[in-house]
């Protein structure tokens, strides 16, 4: 399909099988809307939840979804820092869910800096730009509580209370980048639109994403236990975190376009939402089921945080400097390492008092049934993945012996 086109596939049932109660909602305000990203996990199931509530869709992406696409719904495939390609894919549209994003875990993290920087700052900048040429008066931005935690621990932050992590300090680029990209949406709001109105913007933050079908943490966590590459633990037991489940982070992206009109009195208008399920979870316990429906023992080696810092610091520089010939996914990253071992929770009471949210209940558990149901049966060799990782303690312990 070329570059720019829009393409309205199939006309199966949408896709309530990805979020538990996705529609009906609420009907956000709006004829036509726009979702960057809409190839993605958060992006697709969003779209279906706006379809399913009556509220047509351009599902915008450099990636079909591998979902089917609901009826309401166009593809277009476009590219976030292409202006033309945004302009033309915002045709007719009122409100901007802008989702899309690069180098968040694993491999993608240790992307090029340009590229990362390309695509979550420059593509905001269009976005912003689109919507005053437009005159589309709502953008609703997907951040990231990586904004404010770079590996110091925060325990029940608040909007206002926890300032951005200082942005010189953020050693991976999507983490410095999305909070670029977090205060530039929130600094557009109040903005004059072409026709002389008014942009109105919010940004919402959430932690970890999980549920049915999600691709990004469960599937490699899964691979690497089977792997054992998760026989180790590192870090302190009390750690806390959150995590939001894909159909409560869809809630709060509706109820954040709502809170951006006139009948909700602008209340989200220049504001940032933390969003999550609304429980404080420690990561270890958290996880277990996955150890217990894969049929695998908890990690039980200890190993310091510093050891597996190290070994990740290993890993990440393996990967470069193995790119050219063989490229791996790092089991672990540093920002992954911080994301387990730091406590950073968070409060969501402004969500709830301003948008209305409340999150459901889900299970953790379900997710990981859902995975085993789906997953493909093949697996492939991961002798070589193996050796990297031993390789990667080695070094690890070596250096360690020079402290
Ligand atoms: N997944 C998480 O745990 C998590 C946690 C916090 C915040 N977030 C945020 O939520 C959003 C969605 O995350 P997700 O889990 O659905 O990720 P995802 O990778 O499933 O979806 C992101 C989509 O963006 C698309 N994209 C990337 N670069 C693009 C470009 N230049 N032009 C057009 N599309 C482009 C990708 O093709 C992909 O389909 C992101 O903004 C992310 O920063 C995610």
């Amino acid at each position: 399909m070329p570059e720019g086109s829009t393409e309205e596939l199939h006309s199966s049932p949408p896709c309530e099988s990805q979020v538990t109660e996705p529609a009906g909602l609420l009907a956000p305000r709006s004829s036509r809307t726009m979702v960057t990203g809409g190839g993605g996990y958060l992006g697709y199931n969003l779209g279906c939840a706006l379809v399913s509530s009556g509220v047509a869709v351009v599902l915008f992406d450099l990636h079909k979804p591998k979902w089917e696409i609901p009826h309401g719904a166009d593809f277009f495939k476009g590219d976030v820092r292409d202006y033309e390609a945004v302009f033309k894919a915002c045709e007719g549209v009122d409100c901007v869910f802008h989702v899309a994003a690069c180098g968040m875990s694993g491999l993608e993290q240790l992307q090029k800096k340009d590229q990362i920087e390309s695509i979550n700052v420059g593509g905001t900048k269009i976005i912003i730009d689109v919507c005053k040429q437009r005159n589309i008066p709502r953008l609703i931005y997907t951040s990231t509580v990586n904004v404010v935690f770079g590996g110091n621990p925060i325990e029940e932050g608040d909007e206002e209370t926890v300032p951005y992590f200082p942005l010189e300090k953020q050693f991976n680029h999507y983490s410095r980048t999305k909070a670029i990209a977090d205060q530039m949406v929130l600094a557009a709001n109040g903005t004059l639109l072409k026709g002389g109105d008014k942009l109105h913007t919010c940004v919402l933050r959430p932690p970890g994403i999980y549920g049915p079908e999600e691709q990004r943490h469960l599937p490699r966590v899964a691979i690497n236990i089977q792997r054992r590459l998760f026989n180790f633990k590192f870090g302190n037991h009390k750690v806390q975190m959150n995590w939001v489940h894909i159909g409560n982070l869809v809630q709060a992206h509706l109820l954040a376009a709502e809170a951006l009109t006139s009948e909700k009195g602008y209340v989200a208008s220049g504001q940032a939402y933390y969003i999550h399920d609304g429980e404080n979870v420690i990561f270890s316990e958290w996880i277990v089921p996955l150890f217990e429906k894969l049929g695998y023992r908890k990690p039980w080696i200890h190993i310091p945080v510093l050891l597996a810092h190290i070994a990740a610091t290993v890993m990440e520089y393996l990967h470069l400097i193995l790119k050219p010939v063989f490229s791996f996914t790092p089991f672990l990253t540093r920002n992954e390492v911080w994301n387990v071992t730091v406590t950073h929770t968070f409060r969501i009471d402004k969500a709830r008092n301003q948008l209305g949210y409340k999150p459901k209940k889900f299970s953790f558990a379900d997710s990981v049934d859902h995975y085993l149901k789906t997953r493909p049966t093949c697996q492939e060799d991961h002798t070589f993945l193996k050796m990297v990782f031993v390789f990667g303690i080695l070094l690890s312990l070596i250096i360690l012996s020079f402290f």
